[in-house]
């Protein structure tokens, strides 16, 4: 089941590509069991576009882990590019399917913290015996058809959330999979982030006869499917076959949705952020993504809308020079980095600023007591920061945002947070404590929850001083 040659959904093969019969999952928890799928009877042909929907906890995520061989079926059973899976097939054997056939996209991006989009992308290519030229060379293609092209050599903590889930459906797509799960690939995105990955979707299903089952709770993008079935109670409710019209033209209004955004022709969004006017390129496009999601995401709106307003701010570099930065293009941007000072109004920030964009370097920013801002940049490729675990990052930054939304008065927390960077400059970086390739397991596991932001910062961080 390699990619096929199928130019269009619409006209899906007829045979059955996937067969589910009679499938049951029951989930043992302590004695009692939890019944996810009670009979589930579901047939897909090569080419479909399909979308599992329904009500939480109907069995949407399970049906599509047994689907992808992630999960067994407890009763039941699965016909997948024409094997079949049953309760007794061997975990060696699911593994090689996967492998060789599938590509999997959940709504966390997955990624590896410590590598960078090429590289993640790289590594199912290192499974599968590419040779390193091979490999960069077939990532970096896949990185292209997902307009990440520019952005090869970034870490994840330096994508947005949408560029990170295309970066996670490049990866999906290095092994020519000729079927794709996807479990919320939306979930997490912005309007403009899913419109960018539902045309990526749409294409890979249409253009490149790629199928596609995905699990969605939004009920405006089942027209992109060619089929929608529902799952209530662990059962298929009823399923819905989209017309190819009503297909054709949401496709068309998605395009001409990504094309106007493009142009900057929607500049205003409700969360009060303004555009430029009339053309914006490429980096305020991102700038501006960046800073629509900062404000949606974050519960200190008030705290950062008074920051946009800031003035330029003067800043001194390493050598001495003076430079004028709008901390506005640096604010948006340091809530993408996910820096330990990622929320921090005063003491820290750190950030891409446009200039940093170009010249392929972070910035890490310091204001001090004075209010002179000094900052100090890393190559992207070898910036400390990038190595601390991504669980230890989320959890200084939850705790900074804590602080900060009880803090209600400036002036105490200006002083908080100057107390707080000379405390910070005492401590020091530690690579090995931090060095975790398994982002998604430290997350949940975090033997550094209690640790307290400062206490991750490098000694680079200091020379800034
Ligand atoms: N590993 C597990 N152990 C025990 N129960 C589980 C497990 N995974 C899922 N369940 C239960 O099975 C049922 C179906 O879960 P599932 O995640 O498939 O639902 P869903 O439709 O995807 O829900 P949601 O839309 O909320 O993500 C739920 O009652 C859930 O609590």
């Amino acid at each position: 089941m390699s990619k096929t040659d199928v130019k269009d959904s619409e006209e899906a093969q007829e045979e059955p590509f996937i067969v589910v019969e009679n499938v049951h999952k029951t989930y043992l928890l302590g004695v009692e069991g939890v019944a996810a799928l009670r009979g589930v009877n579901v047939e897909i042909r090569q080419g479909e576009f399909v979308m599992i929907c329904g009500t939480s906890g109907g069995g949407k995520s399970t049906l599509l882990n047994i689907i992808g061989t992630i999960d067994k079926p407890t009763k039941g059973r699965i016909t997948l590019c024409g094997k079949q899976i049953t309760p007794r097939t061997t975990d060696d054997e699911l593994a090689t399917i996967r492998l060789k056939h599938l590509g999997f996209v959940f709504q966390t991006f997955n990624l590896l913290a410590s590598m960078t989009a090429l590289e993640n992308v790289e590594l199912p290519l290192t499974f599968r015996g590419y040779g390193p030229k091979r490999r960069k060379e077939k990532a970096k293609k896949l990185l292209e058809k997902v307009q990440m092209g520019d952005r090869l050599t970034h870490y994840p903590s330096m994508l947005s959330g949408g560029e990170q889930q295309r970066v996670t459906i490049a990866r999906a797509l290095a092994n020519n999979p000729g079927l794709l799960l996807l479990d919320e690939p939306t979930g997490d995105l912005d309007t403009l982030n899913t419109n960018n990955v539902m045309k990526i979707l749409v294409d890979l299903n249409r253009k490149n006869g790629i199928t596609l089952v995905m699990v969605t709770h939004d009920m405006n993008l089942i027209s992109y499917a060619t089929r929608t079935i529902f799952v209530r109670d662990g059962k298929v409710a009823y399923e819905r076959t989209t017309k190819k019209e009503e297909r054709q033209k949401k496709i068309a209004e998605l395009e001409e949705a990504i094309r106007l955004g493009h142009d900057g022709n929607k500049q205003t969004d409700n969360l009060g952020v303004e555009g430029q006017g009339e053309e914006m390129d490429e980096d305020d496009e991102r700038k501006q993504l960046l800073m629509k999601k900062a404000l949606a995401g974050s519960h200190s709106v008030k705290k950062r809308k008074k920051k946009q307003t800031q003035q330029p701010t003067t800043i001194v570099t390493e050598d001495g020079q003076q430079q004028i930065v709008h901390s506005q293009s640096l604010i948006p941007i340091c809530s993408s980095v996910r820096t330990p000072f990622d929320y921090d109004p005063v003491a820290f920030c750190s950030g891409l600023t446009e200039e940093s964009m170009d010249c392929g370097y972070e910035i890490i920013v310091e204001k001090k007591k004075d209010k002179k801002t000094i900052f100090k940049q890393f190559p992207l490729n070898d910036n400390p920061y990038s190595n601390l675990r991504q669980g230890s990052i989320q959890n200084a930054n939850q705790k900074i945002l804590e602080r900060e939304i009880n803090d209600d008065d400036d002036g105490e927390e200006e002083s908080d947070q100057n107390d707080q960077s000379s405390e910070v400059s005492q401590n020091k970086y530690d690579p090995k404590a931090e060095e975790n390739p398994n982002p998604a397991s430290s997350a949940m596991a975090d033997p550094v929850e209690h640790q307290e932001p400062s206490e991750l910062i490098s000694d680079d961080a200091k020379q800034g001083e």
